[in-house]
């Protein structure tokens, strides 16, 4: 089949970022430097790099990463002559002022996450990065949790604050394919600005669902070698640019580096595989921010409670990023028999 679309997709990696999530933020410097080295190489559009949970996440509830988000921004940009650098911020995990330190470490792209109820905090971050002269995005997480007419008016905020584009982020990997197209197709008919699509691969639907966002006009996809993100992973980018191959869709990318770089520089790098497995797949199936796998199975280990009752409980009570401490508050609930 080949998709008819009038701009070349722009291809956002996140390896680096969302990445940092399968490895308990601990990429060393030199192997954010040779993985972006390679995506250079393929001609990616844009190269995220921050802690998992964004600027300033490095704290006891995310995790401390390896390095500080300078050291790593700094090296990243050296290596990128033809990709653009990102990076990404959530509003009271990160301020301004790391907006600022990312800017002097050389970012062109900011990203302003929040959960997709409550775009208005996003205003002061996405107005300060359109005046910083930055491409700003903003990133509605957890889209599966309100339906698409609300997604929309929440979109319309962060584009009426100044965002070039506004991502459906499919945090949990829980969107079906039917609900992807919707909410991407909904956010295309009501937005000026560009549209993009982050996902996880809970469901296994990762390539899937990106391909049904490109397909219903996404400008932007999220994508990360070998997939390497949080829970099953990210939509992995060396798959998604062989299918986007086969379709005719113009995407920029060169598949070998990027089949290079997965297989030889990042799936070694994964201690725990980042793939549909089962507390992944619950992940999913329970509609639970990705980002809780790790923290999840900790969990099971210190309380003795069963990860996949744990991740559903947390899903009943509707648990977002940030709220990472409700985990052990829900293992305990479990091992006491109350919930
Ligand atoms: C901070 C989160 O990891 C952002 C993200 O990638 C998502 O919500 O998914
Ligand atoms: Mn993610």
């Amino acid at each position: 089949m080949t998709l008819s679309k009038p701009n070349k997709l722009i291809v956002n990696d996140v390896t680096l970022r969302d990445g940092m999530h399968a490895l308990s933020h601990q990429y060393t410097v030199e192997q954010m430097r040779q993985i972006a080295r390679k995506l250079d190489e393929a001609k990616v559009d844009i190269v995220e790099v921050s802690h998992g949970d964004g600027l300033n996440g490095n704290s006891f509830n995310y995790g401390f990463s390896a390095h500080t988000e300078r050291e790593y921004l700094e090296a990243v940009r050296e290596e990128l002559d033809h990709a653009k650098l990102a990076a990404l911020l959530l509003p009271g995990i990160g301020t301004v002022e790391d907006i600022d330190m990312a800017v002097d470490a050389g970012i062109d792209t900011i990203r302003i996450a929040t959960h997709c109820t409550e775009a208005d905090i996003s205003r002061q971050h996405i107005e300060y990065s359109r005046d910083k002269g930055l491409d700003t995005v903003g990133f509605l997480m957890m889209a599966h949790m309100i339906p698409t007419a609300e997604l929309v008016e929440q979109a319309k905020l962060m584009e009426s604050y100044g965002a070039h584009c506004v991502y459906v982020t499919d945090s949990a990997g829980a969107l079906l394919m039917d609900e992807t197209r919707e909410r991407v197709a909904a956010l295309k008919d009501a937005l000026d600005c560009e549209v993009g699509f982050h996902n996880h691969n809970n469901l296994s639907l990762g390539v899937a669902n990106t391909v049904i966002a490109i397909e219903a006009g996404a400008d932007r996809a999220d994508a990360s070698l070998a997939g390497m993100g949080a829970g099953a992973g990210n939509c992995p980018l060396e798959a998604l640019v062989a299918v986007l191959d086969r379709m005719g869709v113009d995407h920029g990318c060169d598949l070998y580096p990027l089949i290079d770089a997965a297989d030889k520089l990042v799936r070694p790098l994964q201690t725990r595989p980042v793939q549909t497995d089962g507390n992944a797949l619950m992940l999913g199936y329970a509609g639970v921010y990705s980002s809780f796998l790790l923290h999840t199975e900790k969990a099971e280990e210190l309380y003795g409670v069963d990860s996949r009752d744990i991740l559903v409980e947390l899903g009943k009570r509707k648990m977002i990023g940030g709220q990472e401490d409700m985990i052990v508050d829900v293992a305990l609930d479990l091992a006491e028999g109350d919930e």
